[in-house]
């Protein structure tokens, strides 16, 4: 039985402002969810949005409220008794919280698995990676730093592969830092970018063709996330990988996004999907249709990085790896352990659940609530 479900919201300071089109953030709000059972187990879950309400249409503050006042209240009365009943049941009398409802599933996943003795991934269908590569993002705002920033990634065997986000200057500009840095970083390494939905598909005309003839991977959500038919157009019109994110949202909205074949590849996010198994179903979906796979973040802290890296390790390939850099962001470790980064990836605890212990004491200290 679900004995009490708390949520806690912890706003921790980022290592350096991280400057995206939408938004820079000096701080990430992380809205953590914490479930005791009956039977002495606990389960840790976590939703993230980016820079308030500028990102999506969930806010932390938002996300605990409703958890608060519907979702929790809601649960503990009914008892489902699995994660698979719990999720059906906010289906139907929770309209939308796709990031609050991914919380709570990760929260009851844990639990269950803790119960099983089984990493989180086993109630999944198990992993087929045991590590992920991951990205960094580079978005400083200068060009030089962020050259910098990556020599040093390089170096300490964190990252080989970077994204940058643009989108806040004129395409030209944009475009005259990226290749920049892709220039000095050199041909083994992987230069992408993130358009976080800036350019007119005019300006993405423009744009896509100076990066493609530069040599940059993937070109993410350069468009509109509601202009699907001009983020076709552009993926029929060039070879150079583009990448749908702020598009894809649940498995039905996936369904139709693979089907059409809107985009080479899809960011797959678990806020974004509205939980753990919705994220697995959009990324064998997006599999089955031939676009590949990449392990998007919402920057989240450790809880949200670990639940997605469980799912993303189910997926049968991931072209285009993950960027679950999210905890490598924050000046505060809020686990009893840092997460397993070695030689350029993520590698996935065996423990059950999650696979890494919360340190509970200091989550609740630096919590506001
Ligand atoms: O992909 C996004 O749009 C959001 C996020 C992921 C990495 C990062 O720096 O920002
Ligand atoms: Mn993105």
């Amino acid at each position: 039985m679900i004995h009490s479900i708390k949520t806690l919201l912890l706003e921790l300071p980022t290592i350096r402002p991280h400057k995206l089109s939408v938004t820079t953030m000096h701080t990430q709000t992380l809205v953590l969810v914490h479930i005791t059972f009956s039977d002495g187990i606990e389960g840790w879950g976590e939703a993230t949005t980016i820079g308030g309400l500028n990102y999506a249409e969930e806010s932390p503050a938002a996300i605990k409220t409703n958890m608060d006042t519907y979702i929790a209240p809601l649960l503990l009365q009914k008892q489902p008794e699995n994660a698979a009943q719990a999720m059906q049941l906010l289906e139907t009398h929770i309209k939308g919280n796709r990031f609050a409802k991914s919380a709570v599933e990760t929260a009851l996943l844990d639990g269950e698995a803790k119960r099983l003795g089984v990493p989180l991934s086993a109630l999944l269908g198990g992993a087929l990676h045991q590590a992920l590569p991951v990205a960094w993002t580079l978005a400083s705002g200068n060009t030089e730093r962020d050259i910098a920033e990556a020599v040093h990634m390089i170096e300490a065997g964190r990252h080989r592969i970077f994204k940058l986000k643009i989108g806040l200057c004129g395409v030209e500009e944009d475009v005259r830092h990226v290749l920049a840095i892709k220039k000095a970083l050199g041909g083994s390494i992987s230069v992408r970018v993130d358009v976080n939905q800036a350019w007119t598909e005019l300006e993405a005309m423009r744009g896509i063709a100076l990066l493609q003839e530069g040599g940059i991977d993937l070109i993410e959500q350069p468009v509109a996330a509601h202009n699907r038919n001009a983020l076709k157009r552009l993926s029929d019109y060039f070879s150079v990988a583009l990448m749908a994110d702020e598009a894809v949202l649940g498995p039905q909205n996936a369904f139709e996004l693979a089907a059409g074949h809107y985009a080479d590849v899809f960011a797959v996010k678990i806020n974004q999907a509205g939980g753990l198994r919705n994220a697995a179903l959009v990324g064998q979906m997006a599999a089955l249709a031939g676009i590949g796979l990449y392990g998007g973040t919402m920057l989240e802290g450790a809880i949200g990085t670990l639940a997605s890296a469980h799912v993303f390790s189910t997926y049968p390939e991931l072209a285009f790896g993950t960027e679950l850099f999210g905890p490598l962001l924050l000046t505060e470790e809020i686990m009893a352990e840092p997460l397993p980064y070695r030689n350029f990836m993520l590698h996935l605890p065996q423990k059950p659940g999650l696979g890494i212990e919360v340190d509970k004491e200091k989550v609740y200290r630096l919590s506001k609530t």
